[in-house]
This record gives structure tokens, C-alpha cells and sequence, in this order.
């Protein structure tokens, strides 16, 4: 067979003859099955094929001048990404060499480049099992030096078989940088102390009681129970804190946020607590923070209670954590659920006749968020919220003043006819009735309201164009418009203008001479129960959609106010900003 394998005319793999003679000259140690399918395999043209492929690719691989010089440019390219975005405003060199680095086909040819710098396209093998007397267990035996830092792990007892096991890895804790300890780890001793038949509080007080170095002996888990970091990054829409939250596990392992915080999860593996750490906290040890369904859980139970029915007292209600009523999440101010007064006499661009209270219905837990890049010549709209008579139209109109061909507020629509003086498409563009309500009715208005019969509202064609045109869009609609505005499509940036404390806010608009909104004739000064009532509206703005905001600005100092504002406006420009990640493809 092997002179036949020779005399035919396909190269044959040195290594592989060798292989077939040494076969050969073993025939008669084995069963002539065996030696007969192996024969057959090595003589195969297709693996004298395959050896050769691989022989020559090895070859290709030996040569130093292919050799990558670094196998993560995409890793480094985020980090220039990072430092430029910094410095954009400063110089155009800058800005270029950062809206050329994040060309999407640069960034995949890094992709691709650092995938065979990294040798990524070997086959991902599985490991040899290595045999071993199944009896025996193999045992590991940990030592950590004892310090200020918490250990950064958590133990419970197994339920089926009564043992302490490891059950959480804080990332980035003390357990977790040593490598050695792992989720699902049988502890047995701990400084010789046999654990068999404690609690886990037995356990805690003897590390409690122990000097310098604590000694673990451990059972290896099966699996390692190896935490991949995750990416994902979520906007807190509530405010935390695990003192107070009788449920948590252990307190100190615990993260206090509050809301708007960006939260890095690095682990979501457990179903009711996840692992994060603040965004800007980096090398910061990860903590324990509710999970989405676990807050969302909180606040049904707390509603359902708020309703007089014990969501916990059901049959069959869950998780064991929530038998007692949870922490209750942020309620709204009692005396400001009234407090939103509209203006009764002027002209109103929103639908006063729907319940805002509407909008707390939705659950408010986390929000997933990626970081949104500026685009070169494409601008988010600027839209300040806030309570009526804030100063929301005095900003937008400074700003528009301070440069007229990049600043642009879209014409509104109105059903009223022309009056004299008038031109079509300058104050409004003037449209019939029935049109109009059949816009609004499929959605295409941003914002409408009724006044004195006649319809107005904002189209979000026209805030488009606008966009489209390479102009900043400037709106400051009422905040119910919160609800249409906030899509992937307009991706707007949303501002809250808050008013200062009330002594600040009289003497600034007395000061100013600033002229009520709530009159008709915008002719007289605001009186002390319109003050109120606007700091009233601003909590009750905050509290249904504060954590929908970018940014909150005190309109105190109109011109430390109008700073504020047009130091965000460069910043959306030349800085990235977290987003909802929806809004990033
Ligand atoms: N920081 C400030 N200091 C002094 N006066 C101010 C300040 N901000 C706004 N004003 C004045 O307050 C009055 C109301 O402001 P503006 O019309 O901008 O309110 P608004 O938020 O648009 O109210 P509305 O929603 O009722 O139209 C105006 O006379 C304006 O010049």
C-alpha cells in the first residue's frame, strides 16, 4: 500500500508517510480493524490535502515580516477616540482625525486585523479530559492577606447538600483579583476551623475573628463559574441606597446610586442582583445593585399596596426576598400633584386634557445607554423643558440671537386664520382644520394644543428639515412633549430649566422687570403664588421625567443661566454623550 501511495503522483506529506510506514511495521500489535481504518484515514487524499494547507499557512505564519505589531488597534483606537473627543473644540485637527476614526469600515478592518493578529480563526478545541480516580477530590487551599478591603465574596449554604459554598465573586474585589476563589467553591475550612454543619454567619464571624491571613481550604467547582465582564451600561432611573434596602444580601457589598448615575453591570448571571459599578469609577471594586426585574417587582408591590392589596400575600408569589414590603421607591411630593397651573390665558401649544400622571405608569428602572458620537455637520436638537415661566423661550431666543444661520425653532402650525400683517410660512404656517387633526391623530405633531377654538402645534417634519439642513433645532415645548419627542429618529437633547431657590427667583425677574406669562396682556410683574407655583412645577417635572434629562440648568442669573447653556450646546457637538442604546446603530 505505502510503495502504491508513493508511486502515485500527489505530494505527499513527509510526516504523513512517516506515519503510515510506522503503521506498517506495528500491524501485527493490533487488531486488523483498527489498523485497517487507520490506514485508511492517513492514506486519505483529502487529510494529505488538509496537512499540506496547514504545513504551508504554518510556514506563512514563521515569516517575522507578517508579525502584527500590536494584535489590539481596536482597543487603542477607542482610547484615541476618547482623548480627542476631549480636545475637539480646541483645534480642527483634532475634530478631523476624530470623525475619521470613527469611520465604521476603519473601525471593522481594526476589528478584523486585531481578530488574525490574535489568531482567532484556530479551532476553539475542547480539553482533553484528563482521567482521574473519581474518588478523589482535589483540593485547594487559599490564602489572602487580611486588610481594610472587604473580601468582595459571598457565601451561602447549599441548599441540597447543606454545604458552604461561594456565591458571589464581587468584580474586581480583593477574591476576584486573586484569581483563586470562584462562584460555586465548597468552602471546608477556614484557618483550620472545619466548616461542615455552620451557617454562613459562623463562617463571617470567624473571618471576623481572624488576624493577617485567612487560610481557606476549598472544593473546586465543576465549572470555574469564570465572569466574563459584561458591556452593557444602563442610566439609573431611580436613586438606591443598600442601607436602607432590608433585602440586600449583605449591605456592605452593596452600590448607592441615585438616579441618572451611569452604571457599568458587570455581571447579571443572578436573577434579582446584578453587579455594576459607576461609569466614571473604573477600577472601583463592583457592587451589588437591584436587578431590573427585582425593582420592577419593588415598585409594582408598592403600587399594588399603595391600592390596598398585598402583592406578597398571593399564593405563589416568588422570590422569598420580598415577603415583607420593599423599600418604597421615589413617590411624588403630595402637595405637588395638583401643582402643575398651567397658563390660563395664553395661547397654549400642548393638550392640557391629558393625565400626566399617566407617565409615571411606565416602570422606571434602568435604561440601557451607549455613548453617542457628534457626526460632523449633523446636530441633536436642543430642547428645553421646563415650568411655565421658567425662561425656557428667553434661552432659545438668546440663542437663536447669537448666531441666526446655525440656530433655527421651527415655524409653528396653527387652523386660526391669517391676520393682516401676516406672511404664510413666517409666524405660522396656516393649515385647514380637518388636515391638522388628522396629522396629529397619525403623529406627525411633536407638540398641539387648542386655544380660543384654533389648533397650534410643532410638526416633527418640521424639526427634521431643520436638522437636515445642518442647523441646531432649538425647541422649548411644553414637557408633555417629552413623550413624542424622545425617539431614535430626532434623538433630541434634553435640557431641564430649572428655577433658583424662591428668593433668588424674585429678585432676578424683579430685578429684570421680567413680565408674567400668566398674563394675557404680558403686561404686568409675576405675583408670589406664580413663583411658587413654578418651583412647584419643576418637582413635579423632575419627578415624572427627571431621569429623561442630559442636562439640568438654574436659570437664576439669566447670564450664567445662557453660559450654561451654550457650553452644553459645544459639548453635544464635540464630546460623545450617553444615550439610549437604541439610538446608536
Ligand atoms: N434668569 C432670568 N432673570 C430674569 N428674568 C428672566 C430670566 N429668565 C427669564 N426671564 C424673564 O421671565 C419672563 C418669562 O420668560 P419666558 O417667556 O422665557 O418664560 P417661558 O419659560 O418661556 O414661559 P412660558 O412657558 O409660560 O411661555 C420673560 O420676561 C423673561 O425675560
Amino acid at each position: 500500500m505505502l510503495e502504491a501511495v508513493m508511486a502515485s503522483d500527489i505530494n505527499w506529506d513527509p510526516a504523513l508517510s512517516k506515519l503510515i510506514s510506522t503503521l506498517k511495521e506495528s500491524e501485527n500489535l493490533s487488531n486488523d480493524q483498527e489498523i485497517d481504518f487507520l490506514k485508511a484515514l492517513l492514506e486519505s487524499k483529502e487529510l494529505n490535502a488538509l496537512v499540506n494547507v496547514h504545513t504551508k499557512v504554518a510556514k506563512v505564519g514563521r515569516d517575522d515580516r507578517l508579525a502584527p505589531v500590536l494584535s489590539t488597534s481596536a482597543q487603542v483606537l477607542y482610547e484615541v477616540l476618547e482623548q480627542l473627543s476631549q480636545h475637539c473644540h480646541l483645534n480642527d485637527d483634532c475634530k478631523e482625525a476624530f470623525h475619521l476614526l470613527q469611520d465604521s469600515h476603519l473601525q471593522h478592518l481594526l476589528f478584523a486585523h486585531d481578530a488574525i493578529a490574535q489568531k482567532d480563526f484556530y479551532p476553539h478545541l475542547p480539553e482533553a479530559p484528563v482521567e482521574m480516580d473519581e474518588d478523589e477530590e482535589t483540593i485547594k487551599i487559599v490564602q489572602l492577606v487580611k486588610s481594610n478591603e472587604p473580601l468582595g465574596a459571598t457565601i451561602k449554604t447549599d441548599e441540597e447538600s447543606g454545604k458552604i459554598i461561594i456565591a458571589r465573586i464581587m468584580h474586581g474585589g480583593a477574591a476576584d483579583r486573586s484569581g483563586l476563589i470562584h462562584v460555586g467553591d465548597e468552602v471546608i475550612e477556614v484557618n483550620n476551623i472545619n466548616v461542615e454543619g455552620k451557617t454562613p454567619g459562623d463562617v463571617l464571624t470567624i473571618l471576623q475573628n481572624s488576624e493577617g491571613t485567612i487560610t481557606f481550604k476549598l472544593v473546586p467547582a465543576d465549572n470555574k463559574g469564570a465572569q466574563r465582564e459584561s458591556k452593557v451600561r444602563v442610566r439609573a432611573h431611580f436613586d438606591y441606597n443598600p442601607d436602607v434596602d432590608p433585602y440586600i444580601p449583605c449591605k456592605e457589598a452593596g452600590l448607592a446610586f441615585q438616579r441618572g448615575d451611569v452604571l457599568h453591570i458587570v455581571a447579571q448571571d443572578d436573577a434579582y442582583w446584578w453587579q455594576a459599578r459607576k461609569e466614571h469609577e473604573r477600577s472601583a471594586r463592583a457592587g451589588l445593585i437591584p436587578s431590573r426585574a427585582l425593582q420592577e417587582r419593588r415598585i409594582l408591590h408598592d403600587r399594588t399596596q399603595k391600592n390596598g392589596t398585598d402583592l406578597d400575600s398571593k399564593p405563589g408569589s416568588c422570590a422569598s426576598l420580598c415577603t415583607t414590603p420593599p423599600g418604597s421607591p421615589r413617590l411624588p411630593a403630595s402637595s405637588s400633584t395638583s401643582s402643575c397651573r398651567q397658563p390660563k390665558t395664553k395661547k397654549i401649544m400642548y393638550d392640557l386634557t391629558e393625565n400626566d400622571d399617566f407617565d409615571r405608569e411606565q416602570i422606571a428602572t434602568y435604561e440601557e445607554v451607549a455613548k453617542l458620537y457628534p457626526r460632523p455637520g449633523v446636530f441633536r436638537p436642543i430642547v428645553l423643558i421646563g415650568a411655565p415661566g421658567v425662561g425656557r423661550n428667553e434661552l432659545r431666543r438668546r440663542l437663536i440671537a447669537r448666531d441666526p444661520e446655525k440656530f433655527r425653532s421651527p415655524v409653528p402650525y396653527t387652523t386660526r386664520p391669517m391676520r393682516t400683517g401676516e406672511v404664510a410660512g413666517r409666524e405660522y404656517i396656516f393649515v385647514a382644520r380637518e388636515k391638522m387633526d388628522a396629522d396629529i391623530e397619525a403623529g406627525k405633531f411633536v407638540e398641539h394644543g387648542e386655544y380660543k377654538g384654533h389648533l397650534y402645534g410643532t410638526s416633527a417634519e418640521s424639526v427634521k428639515s431643520i436638522v437636515n439642513a445642518g442647523c441646531v433645532c432649538v425647541l422649548s415645548p411644553h414637557y408633555q412633549a417629552i413623550k413624542t419627542l424622545r425617539t431614535a429618529q430626532l434623538k433630541p437633547f434634553l435640557i431641564h430649566v430649572k428655577p433658583p431657590e424662591l428668593d433668588i427667583l424674585k429678585a432676578t425677574r424683579t430685578e429684570a422687570r421680567a413680565k408674567s406669562t400668566f398674563d394675557e396682556a404680558n403686561a404686568r410683574s409675576f405675583t408670589d403664588e406664580e413663583f411658587e407655583d413654578m418651583i412647584k412645577s419643576a418637582e413635579r417635572i423632575d419627578f415624572l421625567y427627571g431621569h429623561f434629562f442630559d442636562v439640568e440648568l438654574v436659570n437664576g442669573e439669566l447670564v450664567n443661566a445662557f453660559e450654561q447653556l451654550v457650553q452644553n450646546v459645544q459639548r453635544l457637538e464635540n464630546e460623545p454623550v450617553w444615550a439610549p442604546s437604541m439610538w446608536v446603530q
